[in-house]
């Protein structure tokens, strides 16, 4: 395995009958892949089937073709190695905040002491801001603060991937803010691997190194792989003066608006395995302004 392709997913697709008899395509022949420690990012309108890729990467599902390799190995069925968060929180509402996570990391450590448990499941409370919280069950919670316990109950088992469907959607949009900025320090720090499937284009460029451009269903495919020109740094809140800013999302709201739907019969011959790898922003900035933001 190469560190370009810790995730690996290679030809998959999902097909179900259809009502008059036959098969309904809903993707076909998808790759695609992510290196560790990278933060990928599918978008796509609704019924291309993403929630379908992303449960088939935490093995709640499976393709009908190909296969999932993570890490070197085939994915079958679930697996404490990957997390994934909903974008309902699905708490176990007896439990604590404490008892919550603390309960996934006795699922992953059975031999770990409680003391040892708790300590665990201190640490990722702490990293989501929960400090004070831990005794407060579900239904004292805002949305936000539940969704902060889905993501220390999803980091507490140090997983090899972290999975994200929607995660935000539900939430207000101060709320939403200030948790994607949560997740983006957490995975800097932790170097986690994460997948997360969107409609939000702004949340895919402030959050994602790669954007996988999902055309519209049935028959879905990759389109292009847009590579994040905005730098590593980058905050949320100037995110849009950054000389690229317009030009990537430009790009990817042209997709979604025209492209997506018309891509499959313009592009007889797209090539899944040699999907078009994108910097869109970059051409677009004279290396002369650029030098000038630079500063
Ligand atoms: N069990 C099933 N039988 C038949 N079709 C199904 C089944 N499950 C999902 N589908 C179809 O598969 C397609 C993809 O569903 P999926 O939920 O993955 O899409 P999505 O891109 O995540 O949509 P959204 O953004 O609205 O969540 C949809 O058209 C859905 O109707």
């Amino acid at each position: 395995m190469t560190n370009d392709k810790f995730i690996s997913v290679e030809a998959i697709a999902k097909r179900y009958p259809a009502a008059g008899g036959g098969q309904t395509t809903i993707f076909k022949n998808l790759w695609l892949s992510l290196p560790r420690g990278e933060f990928g990012c599918v978008i796509g309108h609704s019924g291309c089937g993403k929630t379908t890729v992303l449960n088939i990467l935490a093995g709640l599902d499976q393709p009908t073709e190909g296969a999932v390799i993570v890490d070197g190995q085939a994915i079958e069925g679930t697996s404490l190695d990957r997390a994934v968060i909903f974008q309902s929180h699905a708490l176990l509402p007896w439990r604590t905040v404490m008892g919550n996570v603390a309960y996934a990391v006795s699922s992953k450590w059975r031999g770990w002491d409680k003391a040892k448990i708790r300590a665990h499941a201190q640490r990722f409370i702490d990293l989501v801001g929960l400090t004070g919280s831990e005794h407060k069950r579900p239904s004292e919670l805002s949305g936000g603060m539940k969704q902060r316990v889905g993501i220390a109950r999803a980091l507490s088992i140090t997983p090899k991937i972290m999975l994200m469907d929607e995660p935000f959607s539900a939430l207000d949009a101060l709320t939403r803010g200030s948790l994607q900025d949560e997740v983006r320090r957490i995975c800097l720090e932790t170097g986690q691997t994460t997948f997360m499937i969107t409609h939000d284009v702004d949340e895919a460029m402030y959050l994602a190194d790669k954007i996988y451009l999902m055309t519209n269903g049935p028959g879905a495919v990759i389109a292009e792989i847009v590579e994040n020109p905005l730098p590593k740094d980058r905050a949320r809140i100037d995110l849009h003066r950054h000389p690229y800013y317009y030009g990537l999302r430009n790009h990817i709201v042209d997709f979604l608006v025209t492209r997506s739907k018309t891509f499959t019969s313009t592009n007889p011959h797209h090539d899944p395995l040699q999907v078009p790898v994108v910097c869109p922003g970059v051409a677009d900035v004279a290396p002369v302004s650029l030098q000038a933001n630079a500063r």
